[in-house]
């Protein structure tokens, strides 16, 4: 799809494209298709990222608490969506041996007691080691530097996903 195609979808086709490029967020999507026409699809990107630099921190701890965990409960029973399925399998966390799997679901227990969202990292941009190191690191943040960590990851999915979409899907 090249730009002109992209401005001239409607809102519903644009939400089914691109609803999911923020986790469970259709409500980003909703918002960006009002900032049309885009100049290029990097403006497409920056447009979400606008909406969401744009939040209380409510809204965008709202967006961190809107992506399933890494290696959690919906990787086990297969409710993951998609594209999370595919981030969570290439960073090999759908294949953590029984000590791994107990470790990261344990990190994963304590960060969000910490800081009552879930740790969000870009997999595709790591491994199981770095994220594992991440988590150690990253629970020990002030509250309100760990919540920018987490969306900037946020955005490195975002990235990722509306590179996807614009290779395969448009
Ligand atoms: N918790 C968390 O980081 N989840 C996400 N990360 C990623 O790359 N895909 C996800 O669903």
């Amino acid at each position: 799809m090249d730009v002109a195609a992209l401005n001239a979808l409607g809102f519903e086709d644009f939400v089914a494209i691109f609803g999911n490029v923020v986790e469970k967020c259709p409500l980003i999507a909703a918002a960006v298709w009002s900032r049309r026409p885009f100049d290029n699809f990097p403006a497409l990107e920056a447009a979400f990222s606008e909406f969401i630099d744009a939040l209380p921190n409510s809204g965008k701890e709202g967006i961190l608490r809107c992506h399933p965990d890494l290696a959690g409960r919906d990787l086990q029973s297969g409710t993951l969506t998609p594209e999370s399925r595919e981030e969570q399998a290439r960073a090999g966390l759908d294949a953590l041996n029984s000590a791994e799997a107990s470790l990261i679901s344990q990190l994963n227990q304590d960060y969000k007691r910490r800081f009552e969202f879930p740790f969000v990292i870009c997999a595709k941009m790591n491994d199981k080691a770095t994220i594992l190191r991440q988590l150690l690191e990253r629970v020990g943040k002030d509250h309100a530097e760990e919540r920018e960590c987490g969306i900037e990851e946020v955005k490195k999915i975002c990235h990722l996903r509306l590179q996807a979409l614009m290779l395969h899907k448009l």
